[in-house]
């Protein structure tokens, strides 16, 4: 039998083992505690350790966390100063390919400790064993050549604006008129899944029907991202309508639904060959504050692995929204994770034909990009917006002026004239 107490969750001098998960946390040590006495019990709570002095077997010990490596940030702030701490965690301490138990030991009970003032997981590192139980995404950022014609230009989708209230008829008709005028996909609001005013079924099977006449009329694949989030139950039931509709992807708000039913939803698409396109709704809840929480770069890892094709990672702040790192996000989302799928980012938030040139300098066009309010208030409506949208995408990456392209191309100037190059706020 062995002790196990706090202190023995920290060791400085400690070299994390490759198939080990290394995370790092930002955190403000209560003012009665060291950042070392602090950083031990981050440790220990999130793996097998608490508050008293427990007499275990070896083996028990051996799924022990080890705190490694503090870095403390010097400020003339009251109380301990803020640190980044790094923590690694044994492969055994993890069921492998359970997403919520893996957040239950590295985001759970410690985000209300008050050995920490506060506490931020930042970012982690995935060893192979861990990364490669998850499904990872079916497609990822494949979906451009896999389903549109699109070549070296992002792929473009537009949410039906009022967000929510348009009936069926009125909501395919924004959706005919938006494909017609050029866009790739047609997207559901995040809070639009099975009202009264637009149901579910109706929805999917006349969208479906009016995407097969735009195509008919436009040449060009189309497809539309439909909201399916529910209860994991009804989910499933969904992706297998959709399926059946000939439908290529399911837009999923991941947060909110959580990463059990997202993997669920995964290995459903899996048997569909269909892409998933992740809404973050409510991801500000867990990383506006930077001090306390999970990054969204953290987030956006956890979609990866749990299998979306598709996620918001925001517009490198030229949008209306508040974004985390756009950049760094996108770069991991495109980077390598032991051979797992990379993730298509969605830039979306306040955007409009103007702020495109700008946005493909920050971000490239390795994108989808989503313009909603860009698109249906356009003056002249929906089918010029869309239109608008298209033309400024397309110079944009073609490294065309849009003053020169909007003058043969009148709804794109109309656009310019009305929003201009402004973020919106
Ligand atoms: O409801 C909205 O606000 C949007 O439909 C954008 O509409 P607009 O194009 O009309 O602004 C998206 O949900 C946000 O972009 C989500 O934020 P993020 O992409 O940051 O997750
Ligand atoms: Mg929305």
């Amino acid at each position: 039998m062995v002790g196990i107490k706090y202190e023995d969750f920290l060791d400085t001098s400690y070299e994390p083992v490759d198939d080990e998960l290394v995370c790092r946390f930002r955190i403000q040590p209560a003012s009665d505690m060291t950042v070392e006495d602090a950083a031990s019990r981050v440790a220990s709570e999130s793996s097998n350790g608490t508050w008293a002095e427990l007499q275990v077997d070896g083996e028990v010990r051996d799924l022990s966390a080890t705190a490694f490596d503090i870095d403390v940030e010097e400020t003339d702030a009251a109380g301990g100063d803020p640190a980044e701490i790094a923590v690694a965690y044994p492969d055994a301490l993890f069921e492998p390919g359970n997403m919520a138990q893996v957040l239950s030991c590295i985001a759970g009970n410690i985000m209300g400790m008050k050995a920490v003032d506060r506490i931020r997981l930042v970012d982690c590192t995935w060893p192979e064993p861990l990364a490669t139980s998850f499904a990872g995404p079916l497609f990822g950022s494949s979906v451009r050549e896999e389903f549109f014609d699109a070549g070296d230009r992002p792929i473009l989708a537009t949410v039906p604006k009022p967000k929510v209230g348009l009936t069926t008829d009125q909501h395919v008709q924004v959706g005919y008129d938006a494909w017609t005028g050029g866009l790739d996909l047609l997207k559901d609001d995040e809070n639009l899944t099975d009202q009264s005013f637009n149901p579910f079924q109706e929805r999917l099977t006349e969208s479906f029907a009016a995407r097969d006449r735009a195509q008919e009329e436009t040449g060009e694949p189309k497809s539309y991202l439909i909201n399916v989030t529910a209860d994991a139950n009804t989910m499933l039931d969904r992706v297998d309508d959709v399926a059946a509709a000939g439908g290529e992807y399911v837009m999923v708000d991941v947060i909110t639904t959580g990463w059990a039913a997202v993997q669920s939803v995964r290995e459903r698409c899996e048997r569909h060959g269909m892409a998933i396109h992740a809404h973050r709704a409510m991801h500000a809840a867990f990383d506006r504050l930077p001090e306390h929480g999970v990054s969204m770069r953290v987030l956006a890892q956890i979609a990866r692995l749990c299998g979306v094709d598709q996620i918001h990672t925001g517009t490198a702040d030229l949008g209306k929204l508040e974004n985390e790192d756009t950049y760094g996000i996108n770069e991991w989302l495109a980077g390598d994770l032991h051979g797992l799928n990379d993730v298509l980012p969605t830039a979306s938030g306040g955007l409009h034909p103007g702020l495109m040139p700008e946005l493909l300098d920050r971000l490239g066009t390795n994108l989808c990009i989503q313009a909603g309010g860009g698109v249906h208030g356009h003056p002249d409506g929906t089918h010029a917006g869309a239109k608008a949208f298209r033309a400024a995408v397309e110079a944009a990456a073609e490294g065309v002026p849009l003053e020169e392209r909007a003058r043969d191309h009148p709804d794109l100037e109309t656009a310019i004239e009305m929003w201009g190059t402004e973020t919106p706020r």
